[in-house]
């Protein structure tokens, strides 16, 4: 490989990755979401080089011998990643660089919702309202977290969704459309994410109590600010919300046996709201789907919804993100350029 995109000798020498297999990281792959999605890949290209990005490395190992247990070639590469702490993406991004010469599908999916606090009062004025069903789709009006400073003095909900992943796309940009070729980056977002949770001057929701909302709709400005900076150079980013999926997250919401009372609820619930898509897999299917999709095909400023109809049906929706102000993605794309160049 010649040229600027050229990757030093040493990791030319490593990578395993001859030109026709497809390198893909994903973040927080060793449960939920990321790990189904790392199953769902492997099915669909057995040929994949595929790396999980995790902070607990027994539970990579964990997740890694899950994997092989039903792809038994499959390529699977672990690396620690800390996406709150700048000190460990910056860390990592060396060690990506030093083992791969090039990113086709970047995975943003590690997530945290710290200490969730549902409000009951407005569940129950809720359920005999007429926006029930956006209710359940979208949690508005229901859930506050409590964030807390991390180590490097960041909100621990922004610095996890947001920050750490965008200082993962900067670092690793000499990896991303190498030799005009094209890279993808997928986020997963919320229906949770809401405009009126965030604010320019409160960039890391410090003063609210919707960190999480707050996060998701950066990370969807962020995308739509990315897609109009990069697309002319091959590097495509897109949004996605997998409904709700019961997974470690939720679980942190209500305890774990309160949601197998209401289970039977849930599946009816999903009749009259297909964004009730329960399982792992399912709520994996936008991020799937999009891997297999043409991203000259895509809308930049579409958020991706996976979907699971009454009948347990499962397929992808595109809706337009919700109320873009005026330059606000460019003005979260500075301000979070400022914030990793803070390093
Ligand atoms: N479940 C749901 O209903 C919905 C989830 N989402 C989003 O989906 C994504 C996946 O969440 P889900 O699968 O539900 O929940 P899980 O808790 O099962 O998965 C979250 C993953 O992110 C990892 N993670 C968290 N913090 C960090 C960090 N600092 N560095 C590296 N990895 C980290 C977790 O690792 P570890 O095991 O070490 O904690 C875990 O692997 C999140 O972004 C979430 O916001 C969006 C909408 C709905
Ligand atoms: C289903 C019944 C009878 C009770 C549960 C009520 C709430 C705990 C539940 C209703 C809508 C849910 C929801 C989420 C969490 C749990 C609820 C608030 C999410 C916020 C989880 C994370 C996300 O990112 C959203 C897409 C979810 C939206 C719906």
């Amino acid at each position: 490989r010649i040229g600027r995109w050229a990757a030093p000798v040493e990791s030319l020498h490593n990578c395993p990755c001859p030109d026709m297999e497809k390198v893909v990281l994903v973040t927080g792959a060793n449960s939920g979401i990321g790990l189904a999605l790392c199953e769902r890949l492997l099915t669909e290209d057995s040929q994949l080089l595929l790396c999980l990005a995790c902070r607990n490395m027994k539970r990579a190992e964990d997740a890694r011998s899950a994997l092989l247990t039903s792809h038994i070639n499959a390529h699977i590469d672990l690396l620690h990643l800390d996406v709150g702490s700048v000190q460990s993406v910056l860390t990592a991004a060396q060690e990506v660089k030093a083992r791969y010469n090039r990113i086709d599908f970047l995975y943003l999916n590690a997530g945290i919702m710290p200490n969730p606090q549902v409000d009951v009062k407005a569940l129950f004025k809720g359920l005999f309202s007429r926006n029930v069903i956006n209710m359940f789709a979208t949690a508005e009006g229901l859930l506050t977290q409590q964030d807390r400073l991390n180590s490097d003095g960041l909100q621990e909900v922004f610095a996890t969704n947001l920050f750490g992943h965008f200082l993962l796309i900067r670092e690793l940009e000499p990896l991303l459309c190498p030799g005009g070729q094209t890279s993808r980056i997928v986020w997963t977002s919320s229906s949770n994410a809401r405009r009126s949770a965030f604010s320019i001057e409160d960039i890391q929701h410090r003063n609210g109590t919707e960190p999480y909302s707050s996060s998701k709709y950066a990370s969807d400005m962020l995308s739509l600010a990315l897609n109009r900076h990069k697309n002319s150079q091959g590097l495509f980013s897109s949004v996605i919300c997998p409904g709700l999926v019961m997974t470690n997250l939720t679980y942190g919401i209500l305890p774990s046996f309160f949601w197998t009372l209401i289970m039977p609820i849930m599946w009816l619930i999903r009749i009259f709201t297909n964004t009730f898509t329960l399982t792992p897999y399912n709520g994996a299917e936008a991020l799937h789907w999009l891997f297999v999709q043409n991203p000259e095909s895509l809308d930049p400023r579409a958020k991706y919804h996976s979907l699971t109809s009454g009948l347990g049906k499962n397929y992808t929706q595109s809706r337009q993100v919700s109320n873009q102000r005026p330059l606000l993605p460019q003005t979260l794309y500075c301000s979070s350029l400022l914030y990793v160049n803070l390093r």
